[in-house]
C-alpha cells in the first residue's frame, strides 16, 4: 500500500489558506496527511504539482510588468525573481514593517507577490494626493474571488467604486451623517452606562465587557435589537462572519485570485477545501442577511419594534410606497454592512487566523481598549483630563454630550490616544483601476495600495517629538504646540469610514465617562512594584493591546453611585 503524501502547513481552527503553507514566518506547522478516496489512480500528484509550477510561472510570466517610458516603479525591499517579495511579505506586524521599509524607501514603497502589485503609502500628502485627489482611480477594492463564492461580494466594504456602491454607500452614509447620527446618542449613552457599571461590578473583566460595548451598542443601532446575554444570536452571527472573514484568505494572494479557473472544482476534489468552506459560509451569510430582517419586520408587524437604522429605512420605503425586490435586496445588504462596522474589518494579510476569537472585535472596541491603555502609561495625562472634568461638570452628575465643547483637554486626549496608539493602522486596502504615474513612479493597474496611519502620524514636520504622548501638542500657543489635530483615522476619499461621526462620539462619550468615573492604574507585584505591561498588540483585523494587568476603580463613593443610578434608569428605558 502506498502511503499518502504529506504536506505541512499552517494549523487552522477548521481551514487552511491555500498559499498559508508556502509562508514559515512565526506560523505553526503541522503535518497533514492527505489522503483522498476517490482520488483515481492514474492521479500523479508529483505531476501534478509540477503542471501546477510551470502553470504559476506562466502567469507570473506573463504579469511580469513593463514599465512607460521615463517611469519606474517605486522603490521597495530586493526582491526574489517571479515570486518578489513572497518570502519577505510579513504576514504579521505589517504596520511596524512597512513603517520600517517607509523609513528606509520613502513614502511610495512597492511589493510584488506572485505578479500582484502592493503599494505602501507612509505619508499624508501621497495619500491624499492619490487616494482624494485622483479618487477616479484609487476607490475600487481589490478583487477576491472567495468573497464572490461567498456571496457577500455586494456588501459596501467589498464594493468597487461605481453605481452600486454609490447605492449602497447612500442607504448606509445617510443615518450616519454628522447630524442624523445624533439620532442614535440615547443608545450610545445607555450603553455607556451600561459599560460603566460593567466596569465597577467586575473590572477584571474589562476585555470582555468593552468588546459587549460596542457590539450591543450597534446591534440596537442596526436592527434595534438589546443584548441581554452571551448566548444572544445576534452575537453568534458577528462571531460567525469574523470566523468567516478571517478564514476566507489573503486577498489577491489567494489561489482562487491567481487561477479563478479553481472555482469550478467540484467540492470533493482533493485540496478543494475553498470550495466546501465558501458553500459553508454562503448559508452563514444568507441567514445573516436574512434573520435580523425578518426579525424587525415581525417586530414592526407587531408593534414592538425599537428605532434602528433598519426599521427607520423600512418605515421610509413603505411612506415612499418602495417595494421592489431589489431595493428590499440593497437594504439588507446595506444593513449587514454595520456588522462591519462592528468588525470594520478586513481579512487583513494575516495568517495568524486562530485570533479570529480574539478579534470578536472591532474597531470601536480595539479603541476602547487602546484607551484604557494609554491611561494606564500616561497617568500624568489621565489627572489632567480628569482635573478639566471635575472643573467643568463637578462630581453630581455623568457627562453628556453638551459637555464636549467644554472639555478641550479631553479632546486633545482622545485625539492623542488614537494618533500614539492605532486601533486601524492599516485601515482598509484601496484598489487601482488603471495604470498611473505618481512623481515619475510608475503604479501599475490593480495595485493593492495600504495606507499606514503609522507612519503619517510619526512625522516629525508635523509632530514634534513624535513618540512623546503629549495631548497638549494639539492646543494654541503658548500653552500647547498649535500642532493640527489627526484626522487620518477614518481613511480616504471615497471610501472614507461612513460611521466616522457615529464612532467618534461613542468614543468620546466613554472617554470622558470614564475618566469622570474611575483610576486606571497599575497592579503590584508581590513586593509592592508596579506591573508595567510590554506594549504588544494583537493586529488581526484591527489592533488591540494584548490583555494586561490594571486596576480600574471608582474615583470615590460619589463616582459609585452616579454609576448605580445611572444603570438603573437603564434598566428602566
Ligand atoms: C473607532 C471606530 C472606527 C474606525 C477607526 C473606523 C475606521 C475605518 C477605516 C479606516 C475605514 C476604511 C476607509 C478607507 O477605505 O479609506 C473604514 C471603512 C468602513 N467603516 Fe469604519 N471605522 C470605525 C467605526 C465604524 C462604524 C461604527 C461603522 C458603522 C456604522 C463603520 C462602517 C464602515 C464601513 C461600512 C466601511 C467601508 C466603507 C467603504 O468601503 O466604502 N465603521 N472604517
Amino acid at each position: 500500500m502506498t502511503s499518502s503524501p504529506a504536506f505541512y502547513v499552517q494549523s487552522s481552527p477548521k481551514y487552511c489558506g491555500p498559499w498559508r503553507f508556502m509562508i514559515q514566518d512565526e506560523v505553526k506547522w503541522v503535518k497533514v496527511h492527505y489522503s483522498s478516496p476517490r482520488r483515481p489512480e492514474s492521479f500523479m500528484p508529483s505531476t501534478f504539482y509540477i503542471v501546477l509550477i510551470a502553470g504559476i510561472a506562466c502567469v507570473l510570466y506573463l504579469r511580469r510588468k513593463r514599465t512607460p517610458a521615463n517611469t519606474r516603479l517605486p522603490p521597495g525591499p530586493p526582491a526574489d525573481p517571479l515570486i518578489g517579495h513572497l518570502r519577505i511579505f510579513p504576514m504579521k506586524d505589517q504596520p511596524e514593517i512597512f513603517h520600517e521599509w517607509s523609513k528606509q524607501y520613502g513614502d511610495v514603497v512597492h511589493l510584488e507577490v506572485l505578479g500582484r502589485d502592493f503599494i505602501i503609502l507612509g505619508s499624508e500628502k501621497a495619500a491624499l494626493d492619490l487616494l482624494e485627489k485622483r479618487g477616479a482611480n484609487y476607490s475600487d477594492r481589490p478583487h477576491s474571488e472567495m468573497h464572490h463564492l461567498i456571496g457577500w461580494a455586494d456588501m459596501l466594504v467589498f464594493l468597487n467604486y461605481g453605481e452600486q456602491f454609490t447605492k449602497i454607500r447612500r442607504l448606509s452614509q445617510q443615518p450616519f451623517n454628522r447630524k442624523e447620527s445624533e439620532n442614535f446618542r440615547e443608545i450610545q449613552m445607555r450603553q455607556t452606562h451600561i459599560l460603566l457599571h460593567n466596569f465597577l461590578r467586575t473590572p477584571l473583566e474589562y476585555y470582555k465587557h468593552t468588546l459587549r460595548f460596542a457590539t450591543a451598542t450597534m446591534m440596537e443601532i442596526a436592527y434595534g435589537h438589546r443584548v441581554v446575554s452571551d448566548n444572544d444570536t445576534y452575537l453568534s452571527l458577528i462571531d460567525e462572519g469574523i470566523r468567516v472573514i478571517l478564514e476566507s484568505g489573503n486577498i489577491g494572494m489567494s489561489i482562487l485570485d491567481i487561477f479563478p479557473v479553481l472555482k469550478h472544482l467540484p467540492a470533493w476534489f482533493p485540496g478543494a477545501w475553498f470550495i466546501r468552506f465558501a458553500a459553508e459560509s454562503r448559508e452563514f451569510v444568507h441567514k445573516a442577511r436574512e434573520w435580523p430582517f425578518q426579525e424587525v419586520q415581525r417586530d414592526m408587524a407587531a408593534g414592538t419594534a425599537r428605532k434602528s437604522f433598519l426599521s427607520n429605512h423600512l418605515e421610509n420605503f413603505a411612506h415612499e410606497g418602495i417595494d421592489s425586490p431589489t431595493e428590499f435586496a440593497d437594504l439588507k445588504t446595506a444593513a449587514l454592512l454595520l456588522n462591519q462596522g462592528i468588525t470594520c474589518s478586513w481579512p487583513h494579510y494575516n495568517t495568524s487566523s486562530t485570533h479570529w476569537l480574539q478579534a470578536g472585535g472591532e474597531t470601536t472596541s480595539s479603541a476602547v481598549l487602546l484607551f484604557l491603555f494609554a491611561m494606564l502609561l500616561n497617568p500624568e495625562a489621565q489627572e489632567k483630563a480628569q482635573k478639566e472634568i471635575d472643573g467643568v461638570i463637578g462630581t453630581t452628575r455623568l457627562p453628556d454630550f453638551s459637555d464636549r465643547e467644554s472639555l478641550p483637554f479631553v479632546e486633545c486626549l482622545m485625539q492623542e490616544t488614537f494618533r500614539c496608539y492605532h486601533p486601524f493602522p492599516l485601515g482598509i486596502p484601496h484598489c487601482s483601476r488603471k495604470d498611473d504615474v505618481y512623481n515619475g513612479m510608475f503604479i501599475p493597474k490593480g495595485s493593492i495600495i495600504f495606507y499606514n496611519l503609522m507612519t503619517m502620524s510619526s512625522d516629525e514636520k508635523v509632530y514634534a517629538n513624535p513618540d512623546k504622548f503629549w495631548p497638549e501638542r494639539y492646543l494654541p500657543k503658548p500653552r500647547g504646540n498649535g500642532e493640527p489635530r489627526p484626522a487620518l483615522m477614518y481613511g480616504f476619499g471615497r471610501r472614507v469610514c461612513p460611521g466616522r461621526y457615529l464612532a467618534d462620539s461613542a468614543l468620546w462619550l466613554v472617554v470622558v465617562s470614564v475618566l469622570a468615573t474611575f483610576k486606571i492604574s497599575y497592579t503590584q507585584d508581590e513586593q509592592g512594584d508596579d506591573i508595567i505591561p510590554p506594549t504588544e498588540y494583537n493586529t488581526s483585523t484591527t489592533r488591540r493591546p494584548k490583555p494586561f494587568s490594571c486596576r480600574i476603580q471608582a474615583r470615590g463613593p460619589w463616582a459609585e453611585k452616579l454609576i448605580l443610578d445611572a444603570y438603573d434608569e437603564t434598566l428602566r428605558a
